[in-house]
């Protein structure tokens, strides 16, 4: 396949098919909205009335194409895919099958993130039609009450996926996904056996209420295009070209839906960088990328680097060998650091190099990007805090705190929505206006308290919510729960609340994905995952991970790591500064 080198600014052929490759920072969404830009200028297919539709991978990067495109937006849907699904399939034509599903198309208002409850848990079992032959140590009350195998069946059920079968999709499940860490057991093949007869049914009990997961829009949307083969005539008709920015997070049943599209009429094309695959756990398939290819598809690329110094650039070249990227921008920039110690002190170094200017901290997991959070700013403790204290604690005691506590961290993130979302589950009043009315009280009490109770016990916590939010909450008077209480501090205990992370200045690497900052601190936990720099092989994902984190820097590139050893040190001292802090 020939592959034609092109930039950021140039145009190609409106009427075909195409794929452009190119690294981070190489101008993909610049070059994707001129592209648009030169549809709308020259294409003699629009006419008034049709679209372009622009598919892209997260709701941000929606907002940022919508804010590019200016006054031409109207003319174009730009969504991600699943908006685009919900939209022009689902809204139209799901009730052509559902009675089929028994889902509720009256009661249908957009679709959301799939969590899994004790509540919907119960009822699924309870309704299940193997409940009578499940057996010890997995009936159905050794299930659901007891917190090693209801957080194991949880982790199960949250893995429900679909998958494609020929021209088919399947409901499944990852059998590997019921295994908890925290209590070292999971749940028996047979259980998982069993109970996986039915998925649907528990599929059923969100859809005859209306609610749809995100998954399930792709779900319905694949089966709706491959029953009724009219509506792809009509979306070709209205929609003459479809083009996808971060084609390498797409996944086999997005692929195959688009491929429907592209068989006749409309023109598609697709946009990525496989370096830049970072998604498989949400089933993005890297490989459908590379070798996405429909007839006549002209294939470019794209090999400068408008974001990044010299410098930077040449880290990104050290750890990637199937491009070469020349940096656009031409500025040599400071050398990238390795910077060897304790990560507050990685981050105390940063901060005199950079003076006043933001430092985006940039964290492999949760929990240390939240352990890089100024509110906690924390060493991590070696064993998860938090499923100690489920372990220890009562049952009733347990979630209330938890769920306060996770009130108050949404609320640092000022993410208050669901931080009042949370605190109304623990608080009893005789109405829903009353019962937010309290929670947005409790809340703004407790955030109010902040400085006094998180680096103290998380017993001075307790005595808050005792006080002020729950009295009925029980006694917590002595014992070893007590000495629990004494010996942890909250924001000890708060670093492994399980919220994804959306502070601005300390994200996960996957939320920061697509965006681009001008000094970048990434936080290493291991030392293993030095590899990255020491042996690159971006065949690894965990490897790409780190590549996406280095190439989000615009002008300063710092790692922070609490050890490196000699051999390491020597080579990679011609690309960085390595300095003890
Ligand atoms: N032709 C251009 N002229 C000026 N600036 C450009 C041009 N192309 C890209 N840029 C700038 O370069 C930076 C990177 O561009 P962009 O975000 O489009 O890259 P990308 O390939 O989508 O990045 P990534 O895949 O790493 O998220 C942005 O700051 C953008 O404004």
């Amino acid at each position: 396949m020939p592959v034609t080198t092109i930039s950021s600014d140039d145009p190609i052929q409106i009427e075909q098919h195409f794929k452009v490759t190119a690294g981070p920072g190489s101008g993909k969404t610049h070059w994707l909205v001129n592209h648009i830009d030169h549809i709308l200028k020259d294409s003699k297919r629009l006419g008034s009335y049709r679209k372009i539709a622009c598919i892209t991978y997260t709701n941000i990067a929606v907002d940022t194409i919508t804010k590019r495109l200016n006054a031409t937006a109207d003319r174009v849907e730009v969504s991600t895919i699943h908006g685009f699904i919900y939209r022009n399939i689902l809204k139209p034509y799901l009730s052509f099958i559902s009675k089929e599903f028994g889902f509720d198309v009256g009661k249908m208002d957009g679709h959301d993130d799939h969590f899994v409850s004790r509540g919907k848990l119960k009822e699924w079992i309870d309704s299940h039609p193997n409940l009578g032959q499940l057996r010890h140590p997995f009936t159905r009350d050794q299930l659901l009450k007891l917190p090693a195998n209801l957080e194991s069946l949880k982790s199960w059920i949250q893995s429900i996926h679909y998958t494609l079968n020929g021209t088919d999709v399947e409901i499944a499940v990852d059998n590997k996904k019921s295994f908890n860490a925290t209590a070292s057991s999971g749940i028996n093949r047979v259980t998982m056996d069993k109970l996986s007869a039915d998925l649907m049914g528990y599929k059923r009990l969100f859809w005859e209420k209306g609610r749809l997961h995100h998954d399930d829009v792709l779900f319905f949307g694949y089966k709706l295009l491959a029953r009724y083969p009219f509506i792809l005539k009509v979306l070709r008709a209205k929609f003459p070209y479809f083009v996808i920015d971060e084609f390498q997070d797409t996944s086999p049943i997005q692929t195959a839906i688009i491929k429907l599209l592209a068989a006749e009429q409309t023109v598609v094309g697709v946009i990525g960088d496989k370096a830049q695959s970072i998604f498989s756990f949400q089933g993005a398939s890297p490989a459908d990328f590379a070798g996405f290819a429909l007839p006549g598809q002209s294939n470019y690329e794209i090999n400068d680097n408008r974001r990044s110094t010299n410098l930077i650039v040449d880290v990104l070249n050290n750890v990637r060998t199937d491009i070469r990227q020349s940096p656009s921008r031409a500025i040599p920039g400071d050398r990238p650091a390795i910077l060897v110690g304790s990560r507050q002190n990685a981050f105390a170094h940063v901060k005199t190099q950079c003076g006043d200017e933001t430092i985006i901290t940039l964290s492999r997991d949760n929990v240390m990007a939240r352990s890089m959070m100024k509110e906690y700013n924390s060493a991590i403790p070696s064993s998860n805090l938090l499923a100690d204290l489920f372990d220890k604690d009562s049952s009733k005691r347990a979630p209330i705190i938890v769920r306060c506590m996770k009130a108050v961290d949404l609320g640092l993130q000022n993410r208050f929505k669901e931080a009042i979302r949370e605190m109304e589950r623990v608080v009893i009043a005789p109405s829903r206006a009353l019962r937010r009315k309290k929670a947005f009280q409790n809340l703004s009490y407790l955030l109010s308290q902040y400085e006094a109770f998180t680096n103290a016990p998380l017993y001075d916590f307790y005595t808050l919510v005792k006080t002020h939010i729950d009295p009925g909450i029980t006694k917590l008077a002595s014992g070893g729960i007590k000495i629990f209480y004494d010996s942890v501090t909250f924001a000890q205990v708060a670093l492994f609340i399980d919220t994804n992370v959306e502070n601005p200045e300390s994200r996960t690497i996957h939320a920061a994905k697509g965006d681009e900052f001008d000094n970048v601190l990434v936080v290493f936990a291991k030392d293993r995952e030095m590899s990255c720099l020491i042996a690159p092989d971006l065949s690894q994902e965990e490897q790409r991970v780190r590549y996406v984190a280095f190439s989000r820097a615009k002008s300063r590139l710092f790692i922070s790591i609490e050890n490196l050893d000699h051999a390491a040190m020597q080579k990679l001292i011609p690309l960085f500064d390595i300095i003890n802090v």
